[in-house]
């Protein structure tokens, strides 16, 4: 269970009681509610607490111990009572309740069934001769709202039964996933705005009245007034019978259990199949099954004595829309993902969730600064549901939609749902030849523009390896090339030949590997067949790197293995062994004027160091068997420091760590240089 915050003040809890009050006005009346279920339920439990601490204190309209049904006080008298149900969160609490409801009825309790908690909304469903003649809310648990109004369009829920009989039903509607993508496609055409969740699209769409358009629910029924005493389990079986809808229709059965061990099995299987279900479920529901055992046990004014829910950690959660990131695929698809304020959604942090297509952001009207549902469950991408436009300020900005390919700068086809760059696969090709021969891997000038786009286009380049093998009389067959740019591009080709392994392993383009990471593990490894042949464990021994990130350099390697195969054969990236090659015995032969050292390098340099850029600052010390990095910590042994060297100095000299000018560095690497 969460911790609950601690409300202080009686005016703490007066606003917690507020805040409350209404968010669940606003949940139960049109799903508008700006707090998660998580959020709700901590709050109510921090109004518990100061209710127990301070009794007699406790206000009049605080949500505790009742039924919530919102503001929306329904005028249709209930016969019986609908409650509400008590929660336990884990195995224990699990077992202490059971063993607790066994002590009350001083005896074993005759079988259990448990079954999914659907998340939708309880509705009682009054048939006369077997004809369906009102459909109500639970609203307070007393009395509810009459919403029969909504009652042909609930799937599950015949309008008439299969025996002319008088009997209320009771049971769950929600909207299936379907049922909630297609309900926010009808609203949006309709320019009504979309629902945040499923749970509030039901919400919303019960009580709603006159709409111009049609929203399809489902109904799963649990329990019945007028049908005798049967088990549970028996009364299920009766209300499919009845013709009416009920989860033993789901992958999600209810199943009769004979111990806590088995509801404890049980449980665990429908809390597994949760994800993969077409609708929403927010718990496990564990029901004494014996119609004499729940006689026995009776109600409180809140909840049955004979029932608890075992809940399942929220899979919607409300946080921000930072931003909109657009991600070429290998194929070209230009897809969308949402940057979001990191939060924890069933257990795991989300800081990215799936848009899907630019339609799709259309659709559910999304704006950056929204505060939105996120919903992820099981092993599904996170996804964004749609924003909570009741909250926003004002200050909410229209996301960008990218008017070329953010990849290779080409046009985009928007035809199609999903946008693609033009240039399909070869868009991939293209991006990857320019980063290969940027300054800080390859360094080949004049492959920056349209040049990498002609080459690949023309079919003499389909990645960086076949850069070494163009031939003069194959650039001077294609057009706007002259014997000038064809000699200057063929002699920066034949430079980047003997470039520093960790310049043609940047050069890949291996996801989380940039130009320093690239250079350590060159250092570390020495040659390219030692990288290639160095698997999970030798990567993530690696300092910066993972066994995550390992992970992904693995299989980015084996994707990339027909070009390193090239490039082997080339002789690319594999002749000119470094220094430092951070294997045990040749570390310790040659070690360079830098060894141990943690060096920063910042200022303009000047001198014999004049014309190096950063990069290769960066190599020079790394082959003096120096580590180098960009910001001055504890950690840092020396910095070179060059003209108008500012803040990092200054954090040097406070840390006490040894500063020498380019020209005394110089001397220390002379015999690299
Ligand atoms: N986010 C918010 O602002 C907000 C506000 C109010 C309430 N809530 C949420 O609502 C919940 C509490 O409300 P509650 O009292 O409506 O209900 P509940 O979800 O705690 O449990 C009772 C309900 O479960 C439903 N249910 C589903 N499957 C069932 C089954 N198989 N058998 C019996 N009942 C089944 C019934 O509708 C029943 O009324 C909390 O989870 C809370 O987080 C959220
Ligand atoms: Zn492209």
């Amino acid at each position: 269970m969460k911790d609950a915050a601690v409300l202080a003040s009686p005016a703490d809890y007066a606003d917690a009681v507020t805040t409350a009050v209404e968010a669940a006005a606003a949940y139960y009346t049109d799903g508008s509610t700006p707090l998660g279920d998580d959020e709700y339920d901590a709050l109510l439990r921090a109004i518990e607490a100061y209710e127990t601490a301070h009794p007699g204190e406790a206000l009049s309209q605080s949500p505790t111990g009742k039924v919530s049904g919102g503001a929306a006080v329904g005028d249709v008298p209930h016969s019986v009572p609908m409650l509400s149900l008590d929660n336990v969160f884990n195995e224990e609490e699990l077992a202490s309740w059971a063993a607790g409801l066994e002590r009350r009825l001083g005896r074993p309790v005759a079988g259990w069934c448990v079954e999914p908690k659907l998340d939708g909304l309880a509705v009682a469903a009054r048939y006369r001769a077997g004809r369906l003649t009102q459909l109500i809310t639970r609203g307070d648990g007393l009395a509810g709202e009459d919403i029969s109004h909504a009652a042909g369009t609930v799937l599950g829920l015949p309008a008439e039964l299969a025996e002319p009989i008088d009997v209320e039903l009771r049971g769950e509607v929600l909207l299936t996933q379907d049922q909630f993508e297609q309900a926010n496609a009808v609203r949006t055409a309709h320019g009504a705005t979309p629902f945040a969740n499923p749970r509030n699209g039901a919400a919303g769409t019960l009580r709603a009245k006159d709409r111009p358009y049609r929203i399809e629910l489902t109904f799963f029924a649990y329990a019945a007034l007028g049908l005798g005493d049967l088990a549970h389990s028996e009364l299920l079986a009766r209300l499919a019978g009845l013709g009416a809808n009920t989860a033993a229709s789901t992958a999600a059965q209810p199943r009769r259990c004979a111990s806590v061990e088995e509801i404890g099995e049980r449980v665990a299987e429908i809390a597994a199949l949760r994800a993969a279900l077409p609708f929403g479920i927010d718990g496990i529901v564990v029901k004494a099954d014996a119609a004499a055992d729940q006689e026995q046990a009776g109600s409180g004014s809140r909840a049955p004595r004979w029932a608890v829910a075992y809940k399942l950690p929220a899979v919607h959660k409300v946080t921000r829309l930072l931003g909109v990131e657009w991600n070429v695929g290998r194929t070209g698809v230009i897809a969308p993902r949402a940057v979001l304020e990191p939060v924890v959604v069933d257990g795991v942090t989300v800081t990215y969730a799936t848009l899907h297509n630019p339609a799709d952001i259309t659709r559910r009207g999304l704006l950056i600064g929204d505060q939105v549902f996120v919903h992820r469950a099981g092993d599904v991408i996170p996804r964004v549901e749609a924003p909570l436009v009741d909250q926003r300020t004002g200050a909410e900005q229209p996301i960008e939609f990218p008017s070329v390919c953010p990849r290779c700068g080409d046009a985009i086809d928007t035809s199609q749902q999903r946008w693609r760059c033009v240039r399909g696969r070869a868009c991939q090709a293209v991006a990857s030849i320019r980063y290969a021969a940027g300054r800080d891997q390859l360094d080949i000038e004049g492959l920056g523009g349209t040049r990498a786009v002609q080459l690949v286009d023309s079919g003499l380049v389909a990645d960086v390896a076949d850069l070494f093998t163009l031939t003069r009389e194959q650039l001077l067959g294609l057009e706007r090339m002259g014997a000038t740019s064809a000699d200057n591009l063929l002699a920066a080709i034949e430079t980047a030949r003997s470039q520093p392994l960790g310049r043609v392993f940047c050069a890949l383009g291996v996801r989380g590997t940039g130009r320093s990471m690239s250079r350590r593990i060159a250092a570390h490894f020495g040659t390219m067949a030692a990288i290639r042949a160095a698997g999970l464990e030798g990567l993530a021994e690696v300092e910066g790197i993972g066994p995550e990130k390992a992970t992904v350099v693995v299989a980015e390697l084996a994707e990339l293995a027909p070009v390193l195969d090239k490039l082997a054969a080339l002789g690319i990236g594999v002749g000119e062994p470094l220094p430092e090659t951070g294997d045990d015995a040749g570390a310790e032969a040659e070690a360079g004027p830098l060894d141990g050292h943690a060096v920063v390098v910042t200022g303009t340099m000047t001198g014999p160091l004049a014309e190096l850029s950063r990069t290769e600052m960066n190599e020079l010390i790394e082959r003096a068997g120096g580590k180098a990095s960009s910001s001055v910590s504890k950690r840092t042994t020396l910095l070179v420091a060059g003209e108008k060297a500012g803040s990092k100095r200054a954090k040097a000299e406070e840390l006490g760590i040894r500063v020498v000018a380019p020209a005394e560095f110089a001397e220390m690497v002379a015999a690299l240089l």
